[in-house]
């Protein structure tokens, strides 16, 4: 678990971090998110013990970083966007070295060599030479090279720049795991898209200061309200239907009205959760609404965050 409180950090007259604070839990991926200069490297740099903080409290699975930064440093793990590596070792002999300078007792070493590489699927790469690989493969085996200290909490940098969409399905798998093993994952990105894919929650800085932070629903349900359902009825009975979803839905206390966007759709801004709009569905269909198709559509990430960078600067 990650519980950062009133974080501030000052590199001499700049102040790169206000009074931030964030709570990620474990099994939870939390994109913390934001443009160039936003604070996302000197915060984790702060988590990380690389940097003092001016004030400011920062506990890593209930660790206090700041009174006992060496029990700290044994259950965090951090994985830099452009890692150096070692290219003319095998991929086994790089995570051997690295092991070793974990003080992994030898027996154990092959043992976790293995599991990590299991853990990002590149088994099949433990004899190959580390210059053979792909970008995406040098990431995951960064990332099992991160993971051999089994840590409780990971810090990703830009884990997926430069990654192709295999590869970015891949780490998204992996980090799936590694969430379903109870792992705190924070990865810092300024590619919004793709932490749609990866994260459970986000956290979204800018000019050193948390915006807003949680789950990517209720993240999603702050900044940007209802979200909409959009519904199809069969078009034969367009009319009928029409006055039977309105009846029905304009009911329903999550939905506002009801708008027609063309021909057979329409579409609803709703408050309610999954389940309710399951219990809203049901009652069209027991009203006798022939719903040809029911989504609810959710804005990206990309849209939140120009929602969020707009206000901020309005
Ligand atoms: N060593 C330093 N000395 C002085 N100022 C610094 C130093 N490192 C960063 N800063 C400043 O602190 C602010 C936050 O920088 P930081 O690198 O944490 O942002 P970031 O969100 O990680 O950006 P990027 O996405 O470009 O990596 C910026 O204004 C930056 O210029």
């Amino acid at each position: 678990m990650i519980e950062v409180k009133d974080l501030r950090v000052d590199y001499d007259t700049v102040c790169a971090v206000h009074d931030l604070s964030l709570e990620v839990g474990p099994g939870e991926v939390c994109g913390l998110i934001g443009p160039n200069g936003a604070g996302k490297t000197t915060t984790m740099r702060a988590m990380l013990g690389l940097i003092e903080p001016t004030y400011g409290q920062i506990h890593l699975a209930g660790v206090d970083m700041r009174e006992r930064p060496r029990d700290a440093c044994r259950v965090v793990a951090f994985m830099p966007d452009f890692p150096p590596m070692y290219d003319d070792l095998k991929v086994w002999e790089f995570l051997d070295l690295f092991a070793t300078s974990y003080f992994i007792p030898r027996k154990q070493r092959p043992g976790l060599i293995d599991r990590s590489l299991e853990l990002v699927g590149l088994m099949e790469k433990k004899h190959e030479f580390v210059a053979t690989l792909s970008r995406g493969m040098r990431q995951r085996v960064m990332l099992a090279k991160t993971l051999i200290p089994d840590p409780k909490v990971l810090l990703l940098d830009e884990p997926a720049s430069g990654v192709d969409p295999r590869g970015r399905i891949d780490l998204k798998n992996v980090l799936k795991r590694l969430a379903i093993e109870g792992k705190t994952v924070l990865i810092s990105s300024h590619i919004l898209a793709e932490m749609t894919e990866f994260c459970t929650a986000v956290a979204i800085m800018e000019r050193g200061r948390m915006v807003v932070s949680g789950t990517v629903d209720e993240v999603r349900a702050r900044v940007m309200g209802a979200g909409v359902l959009v519904v199809e009825v069969i078009g034969a009975e367009e009319a009928e239907a029409e006055a039977a979803l309105r009846r029905v839905a304009e009911a329903d206390p999550g939905a506002s009205a009801v708008e027609r966007v063309n021909g057979s759709t329409f579409e609803i801004p709703y408050q309610g959760d999954a389940e309710q709009a399951a219990g809203l569905l049901a009652e069209l269909v027991g009203a006798g609404v022939r719903v040809a198709s029911f989504s609810r559509r959710k804005e990206g990430l990309e849209e939140l965050f120009l929602k969020v960078g707009a206000r901020e600067l309005s």
